[in-house]
């Protein structure tokens, strides 16, 4: 009897054993629909095989789908990926097998084209439609009526006496072959060499990792695509993948794309719709979509024939999942381009310490783009000394700033200003009581938000009408908000430069991707005069006009002092000032601090990232830290304060002893309290020769703990709230 081990998407630890009715092919790498419990599953057939023994008593397969296999090694790595990152491999699964619907071929639809027949009868309608019939690819009956105007039974009619022929279409349609045309730019002598280096590595079949390292605006992007057109044009089936930070990215690489390759990349992101995200997973997992432009989970589509992965802007916190499966797609990534023996490259103009020591060893191959190609140089970047140009009372942008500003507007420049905080106040307190509003069931204050006149908590979502009084003790018109967020700051900007046309950009002011590219185009053509946002305005922009970024407080974001505080801080702020000065006047970037003596700011205002980084690197090793080092968190999570605590103690007490292994905590999160669980963490450190994988499961394995209770195992973790 043939046997098939089948793996569900479903937290579950191993698969389960199906028979193969005689007359079905399956294969390892299946997909099939089983019975399971009461219900029917879609599953993968993780492996085959012959059983002499007839006595089990044992479900069968009902059915093949007539898609391709999932190859080994992609099976290979849902399971490698389960194990490290302590998940069940049905999780990992169920994050490459989003669509079970693409599973079977695209239906077709009837539509309509110019026929042989002469029209017996001309009407106005009709001959609307006759009009509009060449305008057009191919379409129903119904969009036809819809683009002329007309009722469906005019079109019918026309189609019925052979004016109009019907034909059966694909409704989820293959993709455009993108070719490589002539590169837009002749490259430097740099970008060349680094061009060569590349192409060299993606021709072959072999595993490699190759991290560009270039200043902002350098070419990462134009040197890249080099590389993908070496695979497009050596490997006839190959396929790449290019994996982006932020969606508000992918819109300006699109158009670059198309006119490098004449045709778009397949998209896969959040924001798609079923139909879309149906059509791109089928088409990848069919080897027929060639390049795929996407968020960190498009590293889970079932690619049969991946030969790159690019990671762009791989040092972003937002490559890490921290829900779910915990997992960072940079380093995913580079596990699955092992199994499937391809090349990777990393892009960035301020690596991970962890890429750069993995290029420093020599197991990754490194490429420095040091120079901006033509006129554009790199930024001149200062520090506001907010200690003695403080800002007048209430106001956040020092005089220093300010005047900037006015002289950029005067020579028709456009400024950028930058501060990582939505909203009008990051908090909002009560002048009678006291009071600091938080949001239910958490310790984390709610933001005042005058756009929409809500108080928002931006970890929860929770978000309420602002109340005219307090509700702690009733006072009216109490609440202050405190604290600068970008509303705030625009606001000062009115103030101050009433005829600058300025525009805000945030996840809150900009919410769909056609509002986000309007804005950014009006910003490229120079209809903005000063833009203020958040993050989203951070990176990869590229804004001619733009000569002045200002950065409201360089200070925020080191506080938390986290692990990667430094490094991070020193990445966001060199993305947000390389905003400057990318065409042919120059840039500069001023930086508002309290701490202009710091290390960090001097690195910045030198531009002596090496030497910081150095220093950075130097206190890992002391410290054992990443890359030195492994790190994991474990993050216990229980609706009652006490239990919450006693439990976190038990927690600690059955820590496995092993040697090269320190255990930190219990100690209760930065966020204690979220969403009603009190939240307890523990932080291990272990030397690199350590699997802190096994140890991790292993320590929760010997853990019984009631129902209610919640464990996340965070291996290497970015977030340490
Ligand atoms: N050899 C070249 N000649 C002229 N223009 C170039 C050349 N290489 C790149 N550019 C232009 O310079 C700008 C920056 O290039 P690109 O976006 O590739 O750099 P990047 O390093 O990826 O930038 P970022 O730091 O934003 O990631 C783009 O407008 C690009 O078209
Ligand atoms: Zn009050």
């Amino acid at each position: 009897m043939k046997i098939a081990r089948v793996m569900f998407t479903l937290p579950l630890p191993e698969p389960f054993d199906y028979e193969v009715p005689d007359d079905f092919d399956v294969v390892p790498g299946s997909y099939v629909r089983v019975p399971l419990g009461p219900n029917e599953r879609t599953g993968v057939v993780w492996d085959v095989f012959e059983n002499a023994e007839e006595a089990r008593d044992l479900k069968s397969v009902y059915m093949v789908y007539p898609a391709p296999p999932m190859p080994k090694s992609v099976r290979d790595f849902v399971d490698w990926s389960a194990r490290y990152t302590c998940s069940n491999p049905g999780a990992v699964l169920r994050m490459v097998l989003r669509v079970p619907s693409a599973l079977v071929p695209s239906r077709t639809q009837t539509v309509l084209e110019k026929g042989n027949a002469e029209v017996a009868r001309m009407t106005p309608a009709r001959a609307r439609v006759l009009e509009l019939i060449d305008q057009f690819p191919p379409l129903t009956a119904a969009e036809l009526a819809q683009e002329a105007g007309v009722s469906t039974s005019v079109v019918k009619g026309l189609a019925d006496q052979g004016v109009l022929s019907r034909s059966e279409r694909l409704i989820d349609m293959p993709y455009e072959m993108p070719a490589p045309l002539d590169g837009v730019h002749a490259l430097t002598d740099e970008q060349s060499e680094a061009a060569d280096l590349l192409r060299q590595r993606v021709r072959g079949d072999a595993f490699s990792v190759t991290l560009i390292d270039g200043v902002t605006g350098s070419g990462k992007t134009e040197v890249y695509f080099e590389a993908i057109a070496e695979v497009l044009t050596s490997h006839p089936q190959g396929q790449v993948l290019i994996l982006l930070p932020e969606i508000a990215l992918t819109q300006a690489i699109m158009k670059r794309f198309e006119a490098r390759f004449g045709a778009k990349p397949t998209e896969w992101h959040s924001g798609l719709s079923d139909a879309e995200r149906r059509r791109a997973w089928r088409e990848v997992a069919h080897g027929r979509a060639r390049i795929v432009i996407g968020a960190r989970s498009a590293l889970f589509l079932p690619f049969p024939n991946l030969k790159l992965a690019v990671v762009d802007e791989e040092h972003d916190g937002s490559f890490k999942q921290e829900e779910g499966v915990i997992y960072h797609a940079r380093n995913l990534c580079v596990a699955r381009a092992k199994f499937e023996a391809f090349s990777v490259i990393l892009a960035s103009a301020t690596p991970a310490l962890e890429s750069l020591h993995n290029a420093q060893q020599g197991r990754y191959g490194y490429v420095k783009l040091a120079a901006r190609p033509g006129a554009s140089r790199l930024p001149d970047v200062s520090l506001v000394d907010l200690r003695s140009d403080p800002p007048e009372r209430d106001e956040w942008l020092s005089p220093v700033l300010a005047r900037a500003m006015a002289e950029n507007l005067e020579a028709q420049e456009q400024s950028l200003i930058f501060l990582n905080r939505r909203g009008y106040a990051p908090l909002v307190i009560c002048k009678a009581c006291g009071d600091r509003l938080t949001a239910p069931g958490t310790h984390n204050w709610l933001t005042e938000h005058r756009y929409t006149g809500r108080l928002v908590c931006h970890l929860t979502g929770f978000s309420m009408r602002r109340p005219s009084a307090c509700p702690k003790c009733g006072a009216r018109d109490s609440l202050m908000g405190v604290g600068p967020g970008i509303e705030r700051v625009a606001e000062e900007i009115r103030r101050k430069l009433p005829q600058a046309r300025l525009e805000l950009l945030s996840s809150d002011t900009v919410q769909s991707g056609d509002d986000i590219r309007a804005l950014i185009h009006r910003m490229e053509t120079g209809q903005i005069d000063v833009l203020i946002g958040t993050q989203m305005i951070a990176k990869g922009h590229n804004f001619p006009g733009l000569t002045l970024v200002g950065v409201v407080d360089a200070d925020a974001s080191l506080k938390g002092g986290d692990l990667r505080a430094g490094e991070r801080t020193f990445q966001l702020l060199s993305q947000v000032a390389g905003r400057a000065g990318r065409a042919d006047k120059p840039g500069r970037a001023m930086l508002q601090t309290y701490q202009p003596e710091a290390p960090l700011m001097v690195a910045l205002a030198g531009s002596d990232r090496d030497s910081f980084l150095a220093v950075e690197d130097e206190m890992r090793d002391v410290m054992g830290m990443p890359p030195h080092g492994r790190l994991a968190a474990l993050i216990l999570s229980f609706p009652d304060d006490q239990e919450a605590a006693r439990l976190a103690r038990e927690i600690g007490m059955m820590a496995p002893n092993a040697e090269s292994v320190d255990v930190w905590g219990p100690a209760p999160a930065p966020i204690s309290l979220l969403r009603g669980r009190y939240r307890w963490r523990f932080l291990v450190r272990a030397d690199l020769n350590v699997d802190l994988s096994a140890y991790m499961s292993a320590w929760r394995k010997a853990l019984k703990l009631p129902a209610q209770a919640r464990l996340q195992i965070d291996i290497d973790p970015y977030s340490f709230m």
